[in-house]
């Protein structure tokens, strides 16, 4: 099945629940073995990247990670794919944060912003993490324009690819105490989250929290993830 009738077969209303009640949700297998393996293969290769960033000479964490110059297809259906299903979302959560910026239903729409904003770069991602390597916890922002969900794809197999490196995320409350959550995943699954806030219903009303991720340390062998991050970068 082609990339875009597999998105669109899963099951996002389970996903749109899971995000609203948690912030984040994983999507379910999408990816084939052979769809992960190759996607992890690109990233030994010099060309198709605008940089490369080792993450321990910003003080990220530990391992490494390169941005697409050109979007393999793949990584740009799964952009182009995903985006739709999560725009109502990205809508909804702005209207409850009383955010006044509305999302297109579309990403070519999203992009024309993007660009019109002067974020021009591709943010899609693949990151590489060996023994004792780790991600800290971060906010993906790229600029003033800001879509609020984004999602990560596990590309290698947990227990038999590496041990460790679970994906973490935290949300701190204004004035409580931080919660983290850990969303496991398989190979060729997804995890959908909130880039930097959501909404959340209290007693007395919508209040906004903060989210971060990052990933704990990897224990043993080779994780590979793919970033797909809606918006573009300066
Ligand atoms: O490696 C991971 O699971 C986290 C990747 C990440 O930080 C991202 O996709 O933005
Ligand atoms: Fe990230």
């Amino acid at each position: 099945m082609e990339i875009e009738d597999r998105i669109a077969a899963l099951d996002w209303a389970r996903i749109a629940g899971e995000l609203d009640a948690y912030g984040a949700a994983a999507t379910g297998p999408l990816l084939t073995p052979g769809e992960c393996r190759d996607l992890a293969a690109l990233y030994g290769r010099e060309e198709g990247f605008r940089s490369r960033i080792v993450m321990a000479r910003h003080g990220f964490g530990r391992g490494e990670y390169k941005y697409f110059s050109a979007l393999p297809p793949l990584v740009a259906g799964l952009r182009q794919g995903l985006y739709p299903h999560l725009a109502p979302v990205a809508n909804a959560w702005h209207a409850a944060m009383g955010l006044p910026r509305r999302f297109p239903d579309g990403l070519a729409a999203f992009t024309a912003e993007c660009h019109a904003a002067g974020q021009a770069h591709p943010t899609p991602l693949l990151l590489r993490y060996g023994p004792g390597d780790y991600n800290c916890l971060h906010q993906d922002l790229y600029g003033e324009m800001v879509f609020p969900l984004q999602v990560a794809f596990l590309l290698s197999e947990p227990g038999r690819d590496f041990a460790g490196g679970e994906f973490v995320l935290t949300e701190q409350r204004p004035r409580m105490q931080s919660r983290a959550e850990v969303v496991p995943l398989r190979q060729g699954e997804g995890v959908v989250f909130a880039v930097h806030h959501r909404p959340v219903q209290g007693k007395r009303g919508t209040y906004r929290v903060t989210m971060r991720h990052g990933v704990s340390r990897i224990r043993s062998g080779e994780r590979y993830t793919l970033g797909v991050i809606f918006h573009d970068a300066a």
